[in-house]
C-alpha cells in the first residue's frame, strides 16, 4: 500500500484580505502558519514518514511545507520544488478585491473565473512588472510556458505532465509522499485522480491545511481517499 497526502497551504494573508492571489508570492498569515503546524502534529499523531516532499516555488507553500516538516520532526526529508505545482496564474484579476470584483462585474462571472474548468480570467499584460517573465525564479523557463492566465484546464495541462514524469515514478520507488502545493493545483491534480468530469470539479473546494490522504495500490490505483481530520 502507497499513501500520497495532498496538503493546501495555510491561509496566506492575501487568503485572510479575500484577494485574488495566482502566482503572486504571499507569505502565510499567523493562522496559515497555526493550521501548517497543526497538519504536522496530526500528521506525526497518525505515524506518516515521507521518503519524498513535493512543493511549489510559491513561499505559502514552501513555508507551509517547512512547518509541516518541523511539526513532524522531518526536515530532513528531500523536498523537491517546482513551478508545475505553483497556484493556476489569476492574469489581470491578481491583487484584487474578490467581494468587489463581484460586485463589479457580478457573482456569476466571477464564478466562472474561480471554478469553471476552461475559462481563464482576463490575461495580465505582458508589461505587467508582475508578470513571470520579469522573476528571476522563471528565468531558465521556455518564454511559451508562463502563463499571462490560467483556466484549471490549463493549471491541470502544467501539472499532468509533471505527476506523470516525475512524481509517479518517485511513488512507485517509495511508499509515502507528501505534495504540499495550492488550491487550484491539487484540484487539477485531484481530478485526475478521482475522474471527477469537467461540470463536478466546479464544485470542488479544498479547505487549507487539512491533509489529504490517498491510499494507493502498488500499481496506483486509488483504494480511498480522505481528509486525515475528522469531520473535514
Ligand atoms: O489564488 C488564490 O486567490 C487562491 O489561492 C485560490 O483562489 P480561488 O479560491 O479563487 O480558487
Amino acid at each position: 500500500m502507497k499513501r500520497l497526502v495532498l496538503l493546501r497551504h495555510g491561509q496566506s494573508s492575501w487568503n485572510l484580505e479575500n484577494r485574488f492571489t495566482g502566482w503572486q508570492d504571499v507569505d502565510l498569515s499567523d493562522q496559515g502558519r497555526e493550521e501548517a503546524y497543526a497538519a504536522g502534529q496530526l500528521l506525526a499523531q497518525h505515524d506518516f514518514r515521507f521518503d519524498w516532499v513535493y512543493t511549489s516555488v510559491q513561499k505559502r507553500a514552501i513555508r507551509t511545507t517547512w512547518i509541516t516538516l518541523d511539526a513532524l520532526d522531518q526536515m530532513w526529508a528531500p523536498i523537491t520544488n517546482d513551478w508545475r505545482l505553483n497556484e493556476r496564474h489569476y492574469g489581470a484579476l491578481t491583487g484584487l478585491d474578490k467581494a468587489e470584483t463581484a460586485q463589479k462585474y457580478g457573482s456569476e462571472q466571477v464564478h466562472v473565473w474561480r471554478r469553471s474548468y476552461a475559462t481563464p480570467p482576463p490575461p495580465m499584460s505582458g508589461d505587467d512588472p508582475r508578470h513571470p517573465r520579469f522573476d528571476p525564479r522563471y528565468a531558465g523557463l521556455r518564454p511559451e510556458w508562463l502563463p499571462a492566465t490560467e483556466s484549471l484546464k490549463d493549471t491541470l495541462e502544467r501539472v499532468m505532465p509533471y505527476w506523470k514524469s516525475k512524481i509517479i515514478p518517485r511513488l512507485h520507488d517509495n511508499n509515502t509522499l507528501l505534495i504540499s502545493a495550492h488550491g487550484n493545483s491539487l484540484r487539477a491534480l485531484i481530478k485526475h485522480l478521482n475522474a471527477i468530469s469537467d461540470e463536478a470539479i466546479t464544485s470542488l473546494e479544498i479547505p487549507t491545511g487539512e491533509p489529504l490522504i490517498y491510499e494507493l495500490e502498488d500499481d496506483l490505483t486509488v483504494v480511498q481517499s480522505y481528509y486525515l481530520r475528522e469531520g473535514v
